[in-house]
């Protein structure tokens, strides 16, 4: 064979292959995708060409990788445009080679990795190849097939080639340590992992292994729900069917493609890693792109599919770069359309799946005031009312509210606010815990008042940003205090001493319990199943004490300054005043039996109540549970 050239290729570092093995010491795999990516473009432009009358047109395109075990070869071929020696000359012997050095020099000037070293070009094949042969033959009439050959230093060699077909083999001579990729199961993965949604067949030893279609690509028109859930099955494998899906699809200010799905989210989602899996022109780039969607948004996962997104630069950089930042800001534009979309038309379905896309909405409103404006109106919060009745046609029902589910009946702020009246109009009376709040709820729910379910984790953030938000509403939670609707108005003689009911209750509670933190009020509660007694926490006091947890990083617990609101109206507490009034009357003292019995009664209903709130430690619950005998007992001898 004529020796057509031997020269050197025209790099200002000597030996550039090596410095380039260790730099990008993890994932030489990468090769794979480079070359790869490099055949399916010259298939294109063999299309191209080919379509101008420049080329023969040629068969379907093709990438063919073949394994050589005993000559420890992979060899990669396409039947696309191929190249001239002149061509083999300029753009591998110079674009790809300036490009390495660029690379170099970049990588050299960055900290953090760029991501999935892309844009690596040609000369990956040195970081698993000892040498490099390319064998192509250029489409265009009349070309003579070369072949090219280097061993990663500056030195190379060209010379004519026996190729009958149009296309080019790059030929890669495992280095000892690179030998994994000579087997075929290793080849496989990297190209499910990488080539997998490429446009042309990509086969291993004659067989195809990539799927070939980029759902994504395609219009929403052409796609079916299970075309989308099809997707996210083959991508995220048992996890669960997505709950919901955004198609993107933009070509201005940049070209961007992509499938997002909201998964759903038993246990805890995970806001650090990100899932969504970057393509950049189907080839697969990253399967954590923190840097491009913003964090609230992290959870999600899916296909952003842009060659816009620069990738040959560090993640820092990526961060900070304009177009990365206006490509977050049109994807969470589209998620809240898509969130506003479903609202508007399936308000049954969007309740449904509230609790899995609360955690992204609350969160993104509160990091995101763009994003809180498009979904101020999408939050829902659980309610104690009545759902409203859906239409008598059975259809579904637009702005729908209150809407009930399976599990509870949600309403928007605004619904809620529509239903409020008179006096009460700017009050939003919310319940963090139904279970811990049941007393006071109940007595709210019996007065006819609706109450928010504001149960979440997140939940205990968000009330205070909401409150921020509409400083023209007063939120306040069901145990904080009672107003007058709740009871009855006071209205008592006085007796002999100068003291009504009210306050011998006060001064026997007070002397049972012998506490000044607690303030004892007492009332006659409405309704019939209203407690006997029941612990409040005042707005002020109990926001202190939360921040006061939060800034000790425990639990909020029982703030020690609390209300004991005691029920004048509950059959029991009216026996404690017979009974600590007969001990007046029989001119006992304090210690009597009576007045003792009345004081151990009192501090029972006291712990009866802090018990209902979960105010009562585990190391507290023995000498209760002994002090409910004990005096159970009393009760029962007097009885007899
Ligand atoms: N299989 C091939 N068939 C035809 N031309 C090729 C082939 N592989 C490489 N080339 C030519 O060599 C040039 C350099 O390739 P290289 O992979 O280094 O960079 P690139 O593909 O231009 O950019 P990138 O850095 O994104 O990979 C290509 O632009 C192309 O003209």
């Amino acid at each position: 064979m004529t020796v057509l050239e031997q020269g050197q290729i025209q790099i200002h570092t000597e030996n550039i292959f090596p410095i380039i093995k260790k730099a990008v010491y993890s994932g030489h795999e990468v090769f794979l995708r480079e070359l790869v990516s490099n055949g399916v473009d010259a298939i294109s432009k063999r299309r191209m060409a080919a379509m101008a009358g420049d080329c023969s047109e040629g068969t379907e395109g093709i990438i063919a990788i073949r394994i050589d075990r005993e000559a420890k070869t992979l060899t990669i071929s396409d039947n696309g445009i191929g190249m001239t020696a002149d061509e083999v000359k300029r753009y591998i012997n110079q674009v790809a080679f300036s490009s390495a050095e660029d690379f170099l020099e970049k990588y050299k000037s960055e900290s953090d990795a760029i991501i999935g070293h892309f844009g690596l070009g040609f000369y990956s094949s040195f970081m698993v190849a000892s040498r490099v042969e390319l064998v192509s033959l250029s489409a265009r009439p009349g070309a003579e097939a070369v072949r090219w050959s280097c061993d990663g230093s500056p030195n190379f060699s060209l010379e004519g080639a026996e190729r009958t077909e149009p296309g080019t083999d790059v030929v890669l001579h495992l280095m000892e340590e690179e030998l994994e990729y000579i087997e075929p199961s290793r080849i496989r993965t990297l190209i499910t992992t990488y080539c997998d949604f490429l446009p042309v067949a990509v086969q291993l030893d004659g067989e195809t292994v990539n799927k070939r279609e980029a759902p994504w690509r395609k219009s929403p028109r052409d796609l079916s729900d299970d075309d989308y859930i099809n997707l996210y099955r083959y991508l995220y494998p048992f996890q669960g069917d997505p709950l919901l899906w955004v198609h993107l699809n933009t070509d201005y200010p940049y070209n961007l493609q992509g499938i997002l799905y909201f998964p759903r989210i038993t246990g805890r989602a995970d806001w650090e890693k990100g899932e969504i899996r970057l393509y950049c022109n189907q080839v697969f780039v990253s399967d954590s792109i923190k840097e491009v969607v913003p964090r609230y948004l992290l959870p999600l996962r899916g296909v952003i599919d842009s060659p816009d997104i620069p990738l040959n630069v560090s993640r820092s950089a990526l961060q900070t770069d304009r177009r990365v930042r206006s490509i977050g800001g049109f994807v969470a534009k589209k998620v809240g359309d898509r969130l506003k979309e479903l609202h508007r038309d399936e308000p049954g379905r969007y309740a449904e799946i509230w609790d899995s896309l609360a955690p992204f909405i609350k969160i993104g409103a509160m990091e995101d005031e763009k994003f809180a404006e498009q979904v101020a109106d999408l939050i829902l919060y659980g309610t104690t009312a009545a759902a409203a009745e859906p239409p008598e046609d059975g259809e579904e029902a637009t702005g729908l509210d209150p809407v009930a589910t399976d599990g509870r009946t949600y309403t928007t702020l605004a619904g809620y606010r529509g239903r409020l009246a008179g006096d009460n109009a700017d009050r939003i009376l919310y319940c963090t815990d139904e279970a811990g709040q049941a007393g006071a709820l109940a007595l709210w729910k019996g007065q006819g008042a609706e109450v928010l379910l504001a149960d979440t984790l997140i939940d205990s953030q968000f009330i205070p940003w909401l409150e921020a938000r509409h400083g023209d509403l007063r939120f306040q939670r069901v145990d904080a205090e009672l107003d007058a609707s709740l009871h009855e108005p006071e209205s008592e003689l006085a007796d002999a001493e100068g003291k009504d009911s009210g306050e011998k209750l006060r001064d026997l509670f007070k002397a049972a319990l012998d506490d000044d933190k607690i303030t004892i009020q007492v009332q006659s509660l409405k309704g019939e199943g209203s407690p006997a007694a029941l612990i409040l926490l005042p707005e002020q006091m109990r926001r202190l004490n939360d921040m006061g947890a939060l800034m000790e990083q425990r639990l909020p617990g029982l703030p020690d300054h609390h209300v004991l609101l005691v029920n004048r109206r509950h059959p029991l507490v009216e026996g404690l005043l017979k009974l600590s009034a007969g001990a007046v009357i029989t001119g006992s003292d304090t210690t009597s039996p009576s007045r003792q019995l009345a004081e151990d009664l009192s501090r029972h209903i006291y712990e009866v109540a802090r018990l209902a709130v979960g105010g009562l430690e585990p190391n507290q619950l023995a000498g209760f549970q002994q002090r409910s005998s004990d005096l159970m007992g009393q009760l029962m001898q007097r009885g007899l």
